[in-house]
């Protein structure tokens, strides 16, 4: 039987592709969570370095969602505590724990459809916006040199995530794989530390799949960003994740590299019941 507290055994600055870590970025401690009776997770700790890519994968129902919902601020946990850079944070909304430099994207997109993808993109870029709101409404001096510069950073990602040909178009009207792109270049513009990603990969086809891929390895390698990501595509898990964190009906159950994880009888059974 696998034993989830001795699977941390990645040894210092070791990473699949080569990627150097540095030191504890991110680190979950003894978190739970209950809605009602339903105890969403029990006692979750784990911790994440710079410049990783963590995923964590589980069951339907395990708790992954719930754990990013959070680290991001969107749940407050009954017990733990959450640390980034070494400063706890509790009770902290979504807003501030976006200024502590912590952004993600979501499993069911929450784009606006209407907006082209230049204008969702700048939506992200609202927390680096120094300027008070009327300067900006009537677009007069720092307003309008600031507006030009956001512009140019938004600009940038969308460069960076090869859509230039989209970037006037209505996100509603792009194929899901785009929309996907658009969500992870909105979490871009906030220039977090950390991202967080629920599923990047659902729904989208093998080709489409490879340039997400693609696009997170970059980002993680050219902007340095840690990455901690919820993902069902095991292929995609084992073959991008520094270490991997396995939930199960709310408990931690594995924790180690994909190699540690693949091993592990506790993870091959809870996957061996399920349909994944
Ligand atoms: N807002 C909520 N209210 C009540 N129960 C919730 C809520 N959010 C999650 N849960 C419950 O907590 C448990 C964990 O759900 P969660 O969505 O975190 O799992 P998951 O691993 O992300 O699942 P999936 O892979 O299906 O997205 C489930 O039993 C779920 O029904």
């Amino acid at each position: 039987m696998g034993d989830a507290a001795t699977m941390d055994t990645a040894p210092p600055g070791a990473a699949p592709a080569g990627r150097r870590l540095g030191p504890v970025i991110l680190e979950v401690k003894d978190i739970s969570l209950a809605f009602g009776g339903v105890k969403a997770l029990t006692d979750i700790s784990f911790d994440v370095r710079e410049h990783e890519i963590r995923a964590i994968i589980g069951p339907n129902g395990a708790g992954k969602s719930s754990m990013l919902n959070c680290i991001n601020g969107v749940y407050q946990p009954q017990q733990g505590s959450i640390s980034l850079r070494g400063r706890t944070f509790r009770h902290m909304n979504s807003r501030q724990v976006a200024e502590m430099g912590v952004a993600r994207t979501f499993q069911n997109l929450a784009l606006f459809k209407g907006m082209s993808v230049l204008d969702n993109i700048m939506t992200g870029r609202n927390l680096k916006i120094k300027s008070n709101l009327l300067l900006q409404a009537l677009r007069i001096g720092p307003a309008q040199r600031e507006e030009i510069e956001q512009r140019e950073f938004v600009e940038h990602i969308i460069d960076f995530l090869e859509i230039q040909a989209h970037r006037k178009t209505p996100v509603g009207q792009l194929s899901y794989g785009l929309q996907k792109r658009v969500d992870l270049g909105r979490a871009l513009a906030m220039e977090p530390q950390v991202l967080l990603l629920d599923e990047p990969m659902a729904g989208m086809n093998v080709e489409e799949k490879q340039d997400m891929c693609r696009f997170i390895l970059d980002v993680n390698d050219e902007f340095g960003t840690t990455v901690v990501l919820i993902e069902h595509d095991m292929g995609v898990v084992m073959d991008i994740s520094d270490r991997v964190v396995v939930l199960d009906y709310g408990r931690k159950i594995g924790d180690g590299t994909p190699a540690d994880v693949r091993a592990n009888e506790d993870v091959i059974r809870a996957y061996l019941g399920t349909s994944h």
